[in-house]
């Protein structure tokens, strides 16, 4: 069955609510042809230069830009990439001269040729993405992105979410293992990581999956033929964009986990998965709304279009374009149907954060899916990168690797970690954080020399037990010189809660990688129900954590749930130490002694009895520990 097109007849509601992708395409400068006399009316230059002013938007500017032209457009592009995470999307015969859109021939080639060599000079590659006529000639619009050697690529993460049976899991395996599904699980067997997976057909846990573009665009993932497992270092080698999907559960049990992966896993974009049968169902609504607490921009797809009846998936898109445009969403939905619809939604979907395109696939028999692939490739990372700022990275996993040691994964927030760097690891449950030196890293799976801001890595440590890092710990710079806090002041606004919040009320803060449970010490309200907004104060019930003001968090119990974002943290002092927490450290210190060293035998121990004794309980730890 094919997908309902905005313009068919049947899709009459669709196409009344559903905008067409062009609104977002620039606007129309004017109408009428112009001679070479009108260009240069005005005093301006035919390639755009008015006598003080470089109007880099003239078409024409292209064509043969002087040495002072040349070099503004070189800033530009620059820039463009720089904001672009890397890339950006190029269109050759469009300005705001007044003119028509469109190049003759002869003007295209030249201007190309500029654009060649700008791209070589910031050694960049330039990929044609389309070419379209206009009433002045054509219009062609091109992917230009960053050279990245064979250890490098561009990654963005897209966190998969949708009720259970969406399809979320088959997509993933008929993206990533470039093998349609037969309905009835094939293709989603390759991604289950637990036994209990592989049986009940449902994802549990946070799963990672990677998919690779080549310069060209061309998906890289090629499964072996034997086991169908995917070799990620030759998918990194030969990538220039990787995008991470994290898979995310659908059922509502696994929702501690959903959320997690959402906050902890710091996804540039979301994907929204509906199965087209069932519709607005389940955990739909509540995983939407996740992301939009978040800030993260989602796109739609709608999936099993191979086996619904034309009304049901009707009035799917109708629930669906009527969800999305409700006060609560605030969305403009767009309905993506062919490569200009996809050229148009990606260049504009970071910026425009009314966006939300929507695609109708089947993994069955694949239609759609070249779009869908089309975009992934176009979608650039939010996260921009800056080798000035303090490195901080925060960890959402540990592992204890036999002949390795205890490994850390996480997100890079920013800055740049290099190998054997010393960094601050913590803060441990007394709010200090121990120097560590970096033993080795790893993207996706492949041995690197550093990682950047908005890049995923894992790293070796030396000298410290996996038992000794948690989840939402972080390492950052010693130049940051990070405090703990056990208390926090936050803006929040109650999704849903059956009757009311008030102080003392505890549940479960996820921030970041933290995940604990908070009390509510006080609020600048009696008590809260569905839809109040609050200014909150928080504390930890555990340990204290390193939290940011202008942080999202999500504040949840069950299905209770209240968004926000952090305004304060009250950093520690030696009295905030709530008194399990001082009694474990005294009762521990007592042993050490006691043992006379027993500890010492091991060398996670003797580092970390090191690490406690040395380090100030409630003042940071300088900048000298760190690097000495
Ligand atoms: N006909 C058809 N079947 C599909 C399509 N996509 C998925 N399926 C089938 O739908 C079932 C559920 O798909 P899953 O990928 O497990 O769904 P999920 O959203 O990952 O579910 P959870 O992991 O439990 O959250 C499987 O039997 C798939 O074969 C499709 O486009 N067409």
């Amino acid at each position: 069955m094919a997908s309902l097109k905005a313009s068919e007849p049947g899709a009459v509601d669709t196409a009344e609510t559903v905008v067409p992708a062009s609104i977002f395409a620039p606007d129309r400068a004017g109408d009428g042809a112009e001679s070479e006399e009108e260009r240069s009316e005005g005093g301006e230059e035919p390639n755009g230069e008015s006598a003080d002013v470089l109007d880099l938007t003239n078409k024409f500017l292209l064509v043969s830009p002087n040495a002072k032209q040349y070099d503004a457009l070189l800033r530009h592009l620059r820039e463009r990439i720089e904001e672009g995470s890397g890339e950006t999307i190029y269109v050759i015969g469009m300005g705001s001269d007044g003119g028509d859109y469109g190049l003759n021939a002869l003007d295209m080639e030249a201007s190309v040729a500029t654009v060649h060599s700008l791209c070589e000079t910031i050694d960049a590659d330039l990929v044609l993405l389309r070419e379209r006529p206009e009433s002045g000639g054509q219009v062609r619009d091109y992917l230009i992105r960053r050279r990245v050697g064979e250890q490098d690529f561009l990654e963005v993460r897209v966190a998969v979410v949708g009720n259970v049976d969406a399809g979320k899991s088959t997509l993933l395996g008929v993206l990533t293992h470039g093998e349609l599904d037969n309905g009835r699980g094939f293709a989603r067997q390759k991604l289950f990581r637990h036994k209990h997976e592989m049986e009940s057909g449902r994802t549990s846990s946070v799963g990672n999956d990677i998919l690779g573009f080549d310069q060209e665009g061309q998906v890289v993932n090629k499964p072996d033929s034997h086991g169908g497992s995917l070799d990620w270092t030759k998918i990194c080698e030969k990538s220039s964009k990787i995008i991470t999907f994290i898979d995310l559960a659908g059922h509502e049990k696994y929702l501690k986990t959903t959320v997690f992966g959402m906050t902890g896993h710091l996804p540039d974009f979301c994907m929204l998965m509906v199965g087209s049968n069932a519709g607005i169902v389940g955990m739909t609504k509540e995983h939407l709304g996740l992301a939009l607490a978040l800030n993260v921009p989602v796109f739609v797809v709608v999936t099993k279009i191979d086996m619904c009846p034309a009304n049901i998936l009707q009035e799917t898109l109708k629930l669906l374009q009527r969800l999305l445009k409700s006060p609560g969403c605030r969305k403009i939905p767009v309905l993506v149907q062919n490569k200009d619809d996809v050229i148009v939604t990606a260049s504009n979907f970071s910026s425009e954060r009314y966006m939300c395109p929507i695609f109708q696939i089947s993994n069955v028999t694949g239609e759609n899916m070249d779009l869908l692939k089309m975009f992934l490739n176009l979608l650039s990372s939010r996260t921009t990168f800056n080798t000035d700022e303090p490195a901080e990275f925060q960890i959402d996993d540990t592992y204890s690797v036999p002949g390795v040691g205890t490994v850390v994964s996480g997100t890079t927030l920013r800055g740049l970690i290099r190998l054997n760097d010393m960094l601050l690891l913590g803060p441990d449950p007394l709010g200090t954080f121990a120097p560590i030196a970096v033993k080795s890293i790893h993207r996706k799976r492949m041995p690197v020399r550093e990682v950047r801001g908005g890049q995923t890595a894992s790293f070796a440590l030396k000298k410290i037990k996996r038992s000794a890092i948690r989840k939402g710990m972080v390492m950052v710079s010693p130049k940051l010189q990070p405090q703990a806090t056990w208390e926090f002041e936050a803006e929040i606004i109650v999704l849903h809660h059956p009757t009311t919040i008030s102080p003392r009320y505890q549940a479960m803060v996820h921030c970041g990688s933290i995940r604990q449970t908070a009390t509510i010490l006080s609020m600048n309200k009696d008590c809260l129900r569905t839809g109040d907004k609050a200014a909150v104060h928080f504390r930890f019930i555990k340990t204290p954590e390193y939290l940011h003001p202008e942080q999202k968090l999500v504040f949840r119990e069950g299905r209770t749930k209240a968004v926000g974002t952090i305004t304060k943290g009250h950093f520690q002092t030696f009295f905030s130490i709530c008194p399990t927490t001082l009694f474990i450290f005294v009762f521990m210190c007592f042993l050490q002694l006691k043992s006379g060293g027993a500890g010492r035998r091991r060398g996670g121990n003797r580092h970390r009895s090191k690490g406690l004794s040395v380090a100030p309980m409630s003042t940071p730890v300088s900048t000298g520990a760190g690097t000495a």
